[in-house]
Formats: structure tokens, C-alpha cells, sequence
């Protein structure tokens, strides 16, 4: 867990509760951050247009905190890249901090529409940049991505390790980053904090709040996920001939419970460090494990076995990928709590009481 103590936002009493905006605070990572947020005493705002989320995953979000804790999440409907819906989110209040979620995560997509990427998370963030500027709030937590590591040479991936993009996707974290740090160099006053997420999954230990892919999923457990449920009948084992235990990829999975708290460990480090600078810090385990590795973690959750089909490699993946933990547990103090078993307890609590997501049915389903 991230260190701290209960009520770490309210800094000291009622009036000075201190409040953060959360962009794209509907979406997996930010409905579960929202919550830690909440639990810690900090005053949420969330914005996002439910691009890639539904109205109801903020609801769950209140309904697991309960009523009194409900009444300090507030949230406004905005798109990040239009700046009149940023006006009227910095309007409504005054921010300590911001956490931008906000962003299209999809690879494949980002290569059939990469103007789309560029608008959505690169113009998206230039404006809240000039937003956040013009409202004079300095703090700043950007969601990168282990994708800024291109294909690694070396692994554990360490901060300070050669970044390289792979895909429009990949570019657009890697430019915001750049950007993120030119724009610290010409203001010296601001702090920010890019975190680089290996590969988030799992849900909230309750199963009410979860990752709801639109589509078919991309990523591996969402996919697993689908299988268990019968929505698709076979996983897809893409590449069986790496150089790895049993020759498949190797990733470094983290719980998104886990990952939540490492932002409010990168928080918490912000209003402590006047001087911080812009820095970044990877959020993973520091573990590897394989495909298959993951595919049996799940089947033990899940009680039966996952049908599975070996495949040519996917291209553009990677051999392994993994973090070095050390700089985030050395300065922000966080370190993963959870490993792979109980990513899929919780992945799969969430697939079996949502089968369809928050859309609940396959009709109603995108
Ligand atoms: N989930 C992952 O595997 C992963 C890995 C590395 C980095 N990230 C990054 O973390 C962030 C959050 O990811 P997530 O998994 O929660 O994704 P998500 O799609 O579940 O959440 C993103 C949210 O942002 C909203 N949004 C997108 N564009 C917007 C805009 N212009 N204005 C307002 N709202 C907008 C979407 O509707 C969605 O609710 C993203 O920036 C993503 O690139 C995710
Ligand atoms: O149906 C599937 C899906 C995935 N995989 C494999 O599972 C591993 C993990 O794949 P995935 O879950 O898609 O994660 P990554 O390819 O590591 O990429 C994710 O994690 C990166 C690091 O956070 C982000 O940059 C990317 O945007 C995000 O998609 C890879 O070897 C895939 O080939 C399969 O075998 N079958």
C-alpha cells in the first residue's frame, strides 16, 4: 500500500480537505483510483466524455464508498480536447493536483487512426496543460506506459533505460512525456510525476468495478476474461517459441489496486516536494511471468480449464518485459502488494458477477 496515514488528503480539518482532479476518472484505472482517493479523504473530481466508460462505473465507485464519502466525488462530462469543457471544469473549483487518465490506450487502433491519437491524448493534454497553467494548479500525475520502453534490450526496465516508441500509441506517451519535461524545464515551479504502468489487471476486491473493454479485447486477461464467460470460445496463445520457461511472452502484471495506491504514493510525494521537479517512476511488480503462467494462475481462480490455441508470434510484441521497482519503492515508498493469484481471484470475481461489463447484457453490449 502506498504509505500515508487515513485521511492523508484532509490536510489538517474540513475547509482545507484538499481536492484533485481526475481526468478520465470513469475508466479502469481512474474509477479505481478514484475510490482510493476517496478512502484517503481527498475531495474528487472527474471528468471524462465516456468515450471508453459508462455513467455507471462512477456509480459503483459511490456505492462502495458509501453515502458520506459519495458526497466529496463530483463529476463533470468533458472532452479534454475541447478547451470550453476544460474552462468549465477549472471554474467549478480549485484543484491541488490533477491525475490524467484521459487518454486512447489502444495499439492496433492507434496504427489504423493515428491522427485520432494524436488529437484525443496529445492535444487533450496540451490543453489541460494550459488550463491547469491558467488556473494556477503547478501538480501534475501523468499516466505513461512501459510502451515508452519500445522493445527492451535489457530488462528489469529501468527508468533511466533508452525509450523508444512502436507504435503511434507508444508515440504519443513518448511525446507527451518530452513535452511534460520541456514544459517543467520553462516552469520550474511545477511538479509532476509520469508514471509508467507495465501491465495493469485485476479489479476491486468487491467485483462491482473492473476493466469493460468495448469489442473484443486486446489484452490478454480481458481476453481470458471473455473466454471463462463464453463470449468467445478460445484464447489465442500468441507465440510459443520465445526464449522464455515454456516460450511464451513474458510481462510484469499489476494489480490495478495496486497501481491506484501507487498514485496516491506519487501524490502524496508531490505536495511533500516543493523542489521534484518533473520525474518518472515505473509502477509494476518487478516479476515476469508467462503467458501460460497467467493462463493457469486464472484457471486456478476460475476452477475449470481455458481452452487455448497456440498462434504465431503477435507482431511488434516483446521477448520480456518487466520493471525494476526500485526507484518508486526507494522514493515514493510503494511497492506492489498483490501478486498474479490474486489478480485473478479479483479478475475473475469481477468476470462472474459482470459477464457482460457495466452494460450488463449481451444486448445492450457497445
Ligand atoms: N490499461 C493499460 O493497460 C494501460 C497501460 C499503460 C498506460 N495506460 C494509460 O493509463 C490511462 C488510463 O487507462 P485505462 O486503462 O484506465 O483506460 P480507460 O479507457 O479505461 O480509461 C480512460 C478514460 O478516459 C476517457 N477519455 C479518453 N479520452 C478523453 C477525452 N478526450 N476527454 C475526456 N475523457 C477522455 C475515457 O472515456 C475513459 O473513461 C490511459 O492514458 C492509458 O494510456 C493504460
Ligand atoms: O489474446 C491474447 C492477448 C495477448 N496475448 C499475449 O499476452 C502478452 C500480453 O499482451 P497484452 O495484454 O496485449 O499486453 P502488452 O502487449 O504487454 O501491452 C499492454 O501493456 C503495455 C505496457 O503497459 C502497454 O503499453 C500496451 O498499450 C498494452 O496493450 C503478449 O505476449 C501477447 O502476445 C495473447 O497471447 N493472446
Amino acid at each position: 500500500m502506498a504509505n500515508g496515514g487515513a485521511d492523508a488528503g484532509n490536510g489538517g480539518g474540513e475547509g482545507t480537505r484538499r481536492s484533485v482532479l481526475v481526468t478520465g476518472g470513469a475508466g479502469f484505472i481512474g474509477t479505481h483510483t478514484a475510490l482510493q482517493l476517496l478512502e484517503k479523504g481527498y475531495d474528487v473530481t472527474a471528468v471524462d466524455n465516456f468515450h471508453n466508460s459508462v455513467p455507471e462505473a462512477l456509480e459503483r465507485v459511490r456505492h462502495i464508498v458509501g453515502p458520506a464519502l459519495s458526497t466529496r466525488l463530483h463529476f463533470i462530462l468533458g472532452d479534454l480536447t475541447i478547451k470550453e469543457d476544460l474552462e468549465k471544469v477549472f471554474a467549478a473549483k480549485r484543484y491541488d493536483a490533477v491525475i490524467h487518465f484521459a487518454g486512447l490506450k489502444a495499439v492496433g487502433e492507434s496504427v489504423a487512426h493515428p491522427e485520432m491519437y494524436n488529437r484525443n491524448n496529445i492535444v487533450g493534454t496540451v490543453n489541460l496543460y494550459d488550463a491547469m497553467k491558467e488556473h494556477g494548479c503547478n501538480k501534475l500525475v501523468f499516466s505513461s506506459s512501459a510502451t515508452v520502453y519500445g522493445q527492451p534490450e535489457k530488462v528489469p526496465c529501468v527508468e533511466d533505460s533508452a525509450l523508444k516508441a512502436l507504435n503511434p500509441y507508444g508515440r504519443t506517451k513518448l511525446y507527451l512525456e518530452e513535452m511534460l519535461r520541456d514544459y517543467q524545464h520553462a516552469n520550474p515551479e511545477g511538479r509532476t510525476i509520469l508514471l509508467r504502468y507495465f501491465n495493469p489487471i485485476g479489479a476491486h476486491e468487491s467485483g462491482e468495478i473492473g476493466e469493460d473493454p468495448r469489442g473484443i479485447p486486446n489484452n490478454l486477461l480481458p481476453y481470458i476474461q471473455q473466454v471463462a464467460v463464453g463470449r468467445l470460445p478460445v484464447l489465442n496463445v500468441y507465440g510459443h517459441d520465445y526464449r522464455t520457461r515454456d516460450g511464451t511472452a513474458v510481462r510484469d502484471y499489476i494489480h490495478v489496486v495496486d497501481l491506484a495506491s501507487g498514485h496516491i504514493a506519487a501524490l502524496e510525494k508531490l505536495f511533500a516536494t516543493p523542489d521534484i521537479g518533473c520525474v518518472a517512476y515505473n509502477l509494476g511488480t518487478g516479476r515476469g511471468t508467462t503467458v501460460l503462467e497467467m493462463v493457469h494462475a486464472f484457471e486456478k481462480a476460475y476452477g475449470k480449464k481455458i481452452p487455448i490455441k497456440m498462434c504465431p508470434r503477435r507482431p511488434g510484441d516483446s521477448e520480456e518485459v518487466y520493471a525494476s521497482t526500485e526507484k518508486a519503492e526507494r522514493e515514493l515508498g510503494w511497492r506492489a502488494q498483490y501478486g498474479v493469484e490474486e489478480m485473478c481471484r479479483d479478475q475473475w470475481k469481477w468476470a462472474a458477477k459482470n459477464p457482460y461489463g457495466y452494460r450488463g447484457s449481451a444486448d445492450k453490449k457497445d
